[in-house]
């Protein structure tokens, strides 16, 4: 296998401080070439600290960080064939839409016909062409978003990093520039790290995230795996809805096993990667892989207390008998009519395989 485009190994960065902070501790990622790769976290969680020291904006504390096998630790930002889009795009607002575009393309010393090509390129690809004497100043947020991605893919960096770039658009052009980032990444082949705090963000246009908490990495896997399968509670809590089920292992095979719920019935559940969990455990059960039935029928039994009609579908609150709570969410269909009432005695069900016991 060919080396990773970024590899960090136990990658760590302390702020000296009192008290110190601890950045980023001890992360280890494999990032592809050609991969649309995520970090994912709240605010403070390391992310924007990773992406710096991956530009050379900062060293690291300790560990080591490579480019397709090649140490980065002493090589200086220009040198590094990696370019960052920021949040503030940055752009020069009293040059036209070619000219910032480039603009890094004149640092670099290019050739004039060089440059004018890789420009009309570039324009064309984020569709900005027809704009191309326009100032910057006087373009909107969604078109300034699209001259700084181009200004950063004129060079043809070989990893390009994202800082949450899409966080001052408003959310029509939002959903729109995240279609159009992920064509972009996929028709230029540039490995793109794009660090947001927007858990949908993430889900729709990665090829992989990683999902961090306190300056650690909390779990690496594609969309499906994170939502899906998280690992552990943050992973479950932060990303999605979802409920969590008390319950207690009574067979572990491995990658399944069985547990028995409050009710006393037991369920098959999945088992996170290389965990040898016994005895309590929380099960993760998303709200639309679950359905309410009558009350002997399902798997926990209670009473529905409040059914929420939000358009595309209805979300059920149930209060189970053992004192939690637990929310289904059922996609609505036209001339429905809801078979429970609020206050029915009702049950939960979820089938075999759905629940994901987490480690805590
Ligand atoms: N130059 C600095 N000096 C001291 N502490 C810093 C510095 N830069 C970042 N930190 C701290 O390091 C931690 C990680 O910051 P970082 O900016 O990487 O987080 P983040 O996940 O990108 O957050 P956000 O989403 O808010 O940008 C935070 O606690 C932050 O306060």
């Amino acid at each position: 296998m060919t080396a990773a485009a970024i590899s960090a190994r136990n990658l760590r960065k302390v702020y000296p401080g009192s008290p110190d902070v601890v950045a980023l501790a001890d992360a280890s990622i494999d990032i592809q070439d050609n991969e649309f790769f995520t970090l994912l976290g709240p605010s403070g969680c390391g992310k924007t600290t990773l992406l710096r020291m991956i530009a050379g904006f900062e060293h690291p504390t300790s560990g080591t960080l490579t480019m397709h096998g090649e140490d980065l630790t002493n090589l200086p930002p220009y040198k590094r064939p990696v370019n960052t889009v920021f949040q503030s795009y940055a752009l020069f607002p009293h040059l036209t839409v070619a000219q910032n575009i480039g603009f890094g393309l004149e640092m670099l010393g290019k050739p004039k016909d060089e440059i004018k090509k890789t420009v009309g390129e570039m324009m064309e690809l984020v569709k900005m062409s027809q704009m191309a004497d326009r100032q910057t100043g006087q373009i909107s947020g969604g078109q300034q978003q699209r001259v700084a991605l181009a200004r950063a893919l004129a060079p043809r960096p070989k990893v390009l990093l994202l800082d949450e770039p899409l966080s001052a658009l408003d959310f029509k052009l939002r959903k729109d520039m995240q279609l159009e980032l992920k064509r972009l990444q996929t028709e230029t082949g540039i490995t793109f790290i794009f660090v947001t705090h927007d858990q949908e963000e993430a889900l729709t246009m990665s090829d992989r995230i990683a999902v961090m908490s306190a300056g650690t990495i909390r779990q690496i896997g594609g969309p499906r795996d994170i939502y899906d399968r998280p690992a552990e509670r943050f992973v479950a809590d932060f990303i999605g809805d979802t409920n969590f089920v008390p319950a207690q292992i009574a067979a572990n095979t491995g990658n399944d096993a069985q547990v028995t719920l409050s009710s006393g019935k037991t369920v098959t559940a999945k088992m996170p990667e290389g965990a040898a969990l016994t005895g309590k455990v929380t099960l993760a059960v998303r709200p639309e892989h679950a359905s309410i039935g009558a009350e002997a029928a399902g798997l926990l039994p209670g009473r529905l207390s409040e059914i929420v009609y939000f358009g595309t579908d209805t979300h059920f609150h149930v209060a189970l008998d053992d004192g939690t709570g637990f929310v289904v969410r059922s996609q609505n269909r036209p001339n429905e009519t809801l078979p429970f009432s609020t206050g029915d005695r009702i049950s939960v069900d979820f089938a075999p395989g759905v629940g994901q016991v987490l480690r805590d």
